[in-house]
């Protein structure tokens, strides 16, 4: 290969901002240093869609293909040679409200019931928030089957809220979501999220949300439905083993799903993946020719893109699959 010759080179993404129900905080827009419609999700690199909704969700590409269609049509060049599908799912999460209560299943689940061999593990990477930022995960205790059926059909959010663990994050912090864990992320912060690449959710709230009960339990039976929901208590002890450590940006228990790693100007990346520079500027450089790289870009690495180097000082956060 030349470097005239430039096949797989990555590729700088645009903002991709499909439709929810919640408000932004403005903090998307500030990081992408751009004016955005006020959406709080930016789906990156996206070969997912939203459920019953594509192709919302779904990255474009510059050349005005889907990612989707792209990867399809060169598996090999995009995914490497031992992937049949991107495996992942990255966004960024601007929450400028609470999100309401909820969850996602689990693989178990998903293959039982919706089709998939994916559920919708993921994780929180926060970039900015504000200094009382916190997030909801996990039941404090355990939860029976009928007291949350009663909570969810009465729409009793603060039972529903009281019972969770309410966790404060600070810009920095790395967590673990497990499928099955109920959750609520917000306001006030902004996240790189990775997730199984399904948009899987079963709502525990939706009232003073534009939803309603037909949205939350993705077409099944509500009973059906409520079993995705892990209703064990999360102590602080397994709280603290979702968290990511100084040296390890996620802990053990996700790479099951997904990894993500802490670059910077020096280091090499390779295979495909998402990068989100998170900040300073610099550049990455390949067989393919050389990118411009500063706080807010994100861009899709294909495979066959080879070794990239950052340089300069930058930092990213690298994401790809298990
Ligand atoms: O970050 P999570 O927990 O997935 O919450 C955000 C998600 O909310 C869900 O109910 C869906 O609308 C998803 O499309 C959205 O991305």
């Amino acid at each position: 290969m030349t470097t005239q010759h430039r096949p797989h080179p990555p590729v700088v993404l645009g903002p991709n901002l499909p439709e929810t129900f919640y408000r932004a905080s403005g903090r998307l827009a500030r990081f992408r240093g751009v004016d955005l419609p006020p959406r709080p999700e930016d789906w990156v690199g996206s070969a997912t869609p939203r459920f019953g909704q594509a192709p919302s969700g779904l990255s474009v590409l510059p050349d005005g293909r889907l990612l989707a269609d792209a990867i399809a049509a060169e598996p090999a060049d995009w995914l490497g040679p031992a992937r049949a599908d991107a495996g992942l799912l990255v966004k960024l999460l601007d929450a400028g409200q609470r999100l309401p209560v909820h969850v996602h299943p689990a693989r178990p689940f998903t293959q039982s019931h919706l089709a998939s061999p994916y559920g919708k593990t993921e994780a929180w990477i926060v970039l900015d928030a504000a200094p009382d930022a916190f997030v909801h995960l996990g039941f404090r205790r355990d939860v029976s089957a009928g007291e949350l059926a009663r909570w969810v059909q009465a729409q009793d959010v603060g039972a529903l809220l009281a019972a969770t663990n309410r966790i404060p994050v600070a810009a920095g912090d790395s967590l673990l979501c497990p499928a099955g864990a109920p959750h609520a992320i917000g306001p006030d912060l902004l996240l790189v999220e990775l997730q199984e690449p399904t948009d899987f959710s079963v709502l525990l709230e939706w009232e003073g949300f534009d939803l309603g009960p037909r949205d939350a339990t993705l077409g099944l039976p509500f009973e059906l439905a409520m079993q995705c929901v892990d209703r064990r208590a999360y102590s602080t002890e397994r709280l603290a083993a979702l968290r990511g450590t100084a040296t390890s940006l996620l802990p053990a228990e996700a790479a099951e799903f997904f990894a993500a790693e802490r670059v910077a100007g020096g280091q090499v990346v390779t295979g495909f993946a998402v990068l989100v520079v998170t900040d300073g500027s610099g550049r990455l450089t390949g067989e393919w020719g050389e990118l411009a790289l500063s706080a807010g870009t994100t861009l899709v690495i294909p495979f066959a893109a080879g070794g990239c180097r950052l340089s300069g000082a930058v930092s990213a956060v690298n994401c790809r699959p298990a």
